[in-house]
């Protein structure tokens, strides 16, 4: 059995929220993620929420900051927010910036040194986080959601039409989700996969879409006073896609909403509602 180390409980709404390490076998190094079990898995395993945080966040940030658990509570759904990155690489140039190396793994795993050997954040959540969860947790591995933020609404978007079957249900708040088309996702997608754009591809949701992959139907809250909208976001490229190719999107535009955590905690309940029509249905 995989151990983990349990480095806080904290009761809330009825249920716990934890935070957790484990040794990455994937990763290759401890990874931290946080757990909120509702009250209802005392009578048996329950659906599981992965919430995954944007740029500069860890597991504790959305876990803290966007109010989720008590809406996870009445919906009885078990939250799981992962870090963003390998920590304590020792690779020096993932802490010169922000946007890339620690705290920004885009949720892909990269092919180019010094990256390829730490940032396997896809192979972690999809392949191995899974499997640590069903032995210490009162997961259902068969209904399975995805939630994201920014880079995390990125790697919602991207996991569901990568890995089709996986997640019965999807959102994302303010997600990146053309970067191949944008600064940040140019500068991540150039330092993890390299200048072959081939297989940058293969991680942008539009381009995903567009070649026909396919995920359940998409909920996506964007605000409009977000300062990242015009040059990092492109929700207008996500509908254009979505449209064209048939995919259910709802994509819903909000006046005066910026880009962080007061947002989320706006829309955050119909979030989880969103979910839970599909993962307790
Ligand atoms: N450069 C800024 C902005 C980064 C930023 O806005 N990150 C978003 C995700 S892309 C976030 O959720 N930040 C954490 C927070 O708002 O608490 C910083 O380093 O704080």
């Amino acid at each position: 059995m995989a151990g983990i180390k349990t480095l806080e409980t904290h009761r809330c709404f009825g249920g716990v929220q934890g935070f957790h390490e484990h040794d990455s076998a994937q990763i290759g190094l401890p990874m931290r993620f946080g757990v909120f079990v509702p009250p209802q898995a005392e009578q048996g395993p329950r659906p599981v929420l992965f919430c995954l945080a944007g740029l500069t966040c860890n597991e504790q940030t959305f876990a803290i900051k966007a109010g989720a658990q008590q809406h996870a509570a009445a919906h009885g759904l078990i939250l799981v927010t992962p870090d963003t990155s390998p920590r304590a690489t020792g690779v020096a140039e993932a802490d010169a910036h922000w946007d890339f190396g620690h705290g920004a793994g885009f949720y892909l795993d990269a092919t180019q040194p010094p990256y390829a050997k730490h940032w396997r954040m896809e192979s972690w959540l999809m392949g191995e986080l899974p499997g640590v969860l069903a032995e210490h947790f009162p997961v259902r591995n068969d209904r399975v959601g995805v939630l994201g933020h920014s880079m995390g609404g990125h790697g919602a978007l991207t996991l569901a039409l990568r890995h089709p079957g996986r997640f019965q249900s999807v959102s994302a708040f303010a997600p990146i989700c053309a970067p191949t088309e944008v600064p940040w996702g140019h500068k991540a997608f150039g330092g993890y996969l390299g200048d072959d754009r081939a297989t940058w591809a293969r991680h942008d949701a539009v381009k995903l879409i567009e070649a026909g992959a396919r995920a359940p139907s998409l909920l996506v809250d964007q605000g409009l006073d977000d300062n990242f909208l015009a040059q990092q976001l492109a929700p207008d490229r996500l509908e254009a896609a979505c449209t064209a190719a048939g995919q259910p999107l709802t994509l819903r535009r909000h006046a005066g909403y910026d880009h962080g955590y007061f947002f989320i905690q706006s829309f955050v309940a119909e979030h989880i509602a969103h979910h839970a029509r599909a993962l307790n249905a």
